[in-house]
């Protein structure tokens, strides 16, 4: 279940950018930002979350349902103990995988969650402590946010992904609201991506500001 770094069961290879020569063999968060390059880059990312998203919107209920579910014993089995641990996770939108049974079993377990939440586009996440039941309200793209949580700082951020690649890399939904919290976060906290393993990607094509996760939970046992 937990994606290492050269498992690429599941990838699709999408049809490469034709700079892809120019990147190939040393494209990682090293490489240099270049502003043409990048406008490639942001180009292919744009056609590359929109086929991925269609193509999640297109799983049945019954089978996102089913998939949910093996992504949630995967957490388990990579996480382990809970107790006294805040854990980041989603209310999901846009076929993302339904965790919210889980979360409420990780309170019963004595795990703290969180849901993140957008404060202003082009800034980091701030994280709200959410139990289920909680009063929410409507954030920034109508995503429901938790009305009064206090702000907490996540042991564990779960992180929906749009796209993974070979290295960990996420692709979201352009935004950079994850790269930024992370790198302005005092603590660095393991991050978990979450994702069907339809959206495997060979590469993100990485950037300097693209953190990589510690590890991707599909549906598909590690
Ligand atoms: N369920 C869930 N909640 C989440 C995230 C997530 O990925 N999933 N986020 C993870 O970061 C944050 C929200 N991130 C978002 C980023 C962009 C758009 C969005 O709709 N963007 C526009 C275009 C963006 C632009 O180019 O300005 C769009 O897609 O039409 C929505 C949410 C916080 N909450
Ligand atoms: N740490 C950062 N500081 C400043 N800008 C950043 C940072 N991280 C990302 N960005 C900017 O955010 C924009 C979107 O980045 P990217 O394409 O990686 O989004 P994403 O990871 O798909 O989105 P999201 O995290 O919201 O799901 C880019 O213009 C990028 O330069």
């Amino acid at each position: 279940m937990a994606h290492g770094a050269d498992d690429r069961r599941g990838a699709q290879y999408s049809s490469p950018p034709c700079f892809m020569h120019e990147l190939e063999g040393h494209a990682d968060r090293e490489t240099p930002a270049d502003p043409a390059q990048w406008a490639d880059v942001r180009r292919w990312r744009k056609a590359e979350r929109e086929r991925l998203i269609e193509d999640r919107l297109a799983i049945s209920a019954e089978a996102r349902g089913n998939m949910s579910a093996a992504i949630a014993a995967g957490l388990d089995t990579a996480i382990g103990g809970l107790r006294g641990r805040t854990i980041s996770l989603y209310w999901p939108f846009r076929g993302e995988p339904d965790l919210r049974g889980w979360a409420a079993g990780v309170v019963e377990r004595g795990g703290g969650v969180a849901l993140p939440v957008v404060i202003e586009k082009a800034r980091p996440l701030v994280f709200r402590s959410y139990r289920p039941g909680d009063r929410l309200e409507k954030g920034v793209w109508n995503i429901p946010v938790p009305a009064d949580g206090a702000e907490v700082l996540p042991d564990i951020v779960i992180a929906p992904l749009v796209g993974f690649d070979a290295k960990n890399f996420r692709l979201g939904y352009g935004g950079g609201f994850f790269d930024r919290t992370l790198a302005a976060l005092p603590r660095k906290p393991l991050v978990i991506g979450v994702g069907y393993s339809m959206q495997s990607i060979a590469t993100i094509y990485p950037q300097p500001h693209d953190i990589p996760m510690d590890f991707v939970v599909t549906e598909i046992p590690g």
